[in-house]
């Protein structure tokens, strides 16, 4: 049986003003199952910062129903919003936003010290080193992050973003700060993180990128445009269960 992760349903979003409202998301349906690639592009303004954010619980949709793993979060707090972040969802960001203050190995375990339940000092060791090997960076362990170059800045991200083992990796224009090279080694990187049953939804404005994925959304004016999955995606195999019903 597929697993649900992300149902968006009807989701819009308004920013208002006292000068006038801007209608950023018109109406999303979206579905995001266990394992699932979906790209998201567009052009410039047409919603998807906005839509990333609403599906990372950075803020809250003006309308609509947003199921994760079954649980409705539209109109959460901001305390139990940022739980459920912190649970259940990992970011990858263009900026790699890492903290030169801390180690390597400090910016890994962030998250984990973030949470309402420590872990045991030995799990959490054990957990940073194990997402240090997935990038195969264990050998900067000890570094500062202004201290490694940008492709390995952007390992490290990916490790940060993998530490809570989130049921959603949340990646935004991942090489947007990187060169042609270090762009492709991180993509790399991601399908395979993807190919192991990491379910992502990432932002890009390179088409060669989002063809990586197995479900491309195309956003114009706050809508989807369209859709295209490649056959092998469980979305197809749900749109192939709905139409034999
Ligand atoms: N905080 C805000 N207040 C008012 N309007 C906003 C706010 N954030 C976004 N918008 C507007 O919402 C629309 C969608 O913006 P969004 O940042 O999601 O677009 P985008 O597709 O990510 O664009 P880009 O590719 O340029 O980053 C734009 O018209 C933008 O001006």
């Amino acid at each position: 049986m597929t697993t649900e992760t992300i149902c968006m349903r009807g989701i819009t979003k308004v920013f208002a003003t006292d000068e006038m409202e801007t209608h950023a998301l018109r109406g999303i349906d979206l579905d995001i199952f266990a394992g699932d690639f979906v790209s998201i592009c567009g052009p410039s303004g047409c919603g998807k910062s906005t839509l990333l954010s609403l599906l990372g619980l950075l803020d809250m949709p003006s309308a609509g129903s947003y199921q994760i793993e079954g649980h409705e979060v539209s109109g959460l707090s901001l305390s139990e919003a940022a739980y459920i972040r912190n649970e259940k969802i990992g970011f990858i960001f263009q900026s790699f936003n890492l903290i030169d203050e801390l180690t390597v190995f400090d910016n890994i375990a962030l998250p984990l010290r973030y949470r309402r339940h420590a872990l045991p000092k030995a799990e959490l060791q054990e957990r940073v080193m194990a997402c240090l090997k997935t990038v195969d960076m264990t050998h900067r362990a000890s570094h500062r992050p202004n201290q490694l170059s940008g492709g390995q800045q952007q390992r490290i991200a990916i490790a940060r973003a993998l530490v809570g083992s989130p049921a959603l990796l949340l990646v935004d224009e991942p090489t947007g700060n990187l060169d042609s090279k270090n762009g492709d080694a991180v993509m790399d990187m991601l399908c395979e993180l993807n190919n192991n049953g990491t379910t992502l939804c990432m932002v890009t404005h390179d088409p060669r990128y989002a063809d990586m994925a197995k479900q491309k959304l195309h956003l114009l004016d706050g809508r989807i445009l369209d859709a295209e999955s490649t056959p092998d995606t469980q979305s197809e195999i749900r749109l192939q269960q709905v139409a034999v019903q």
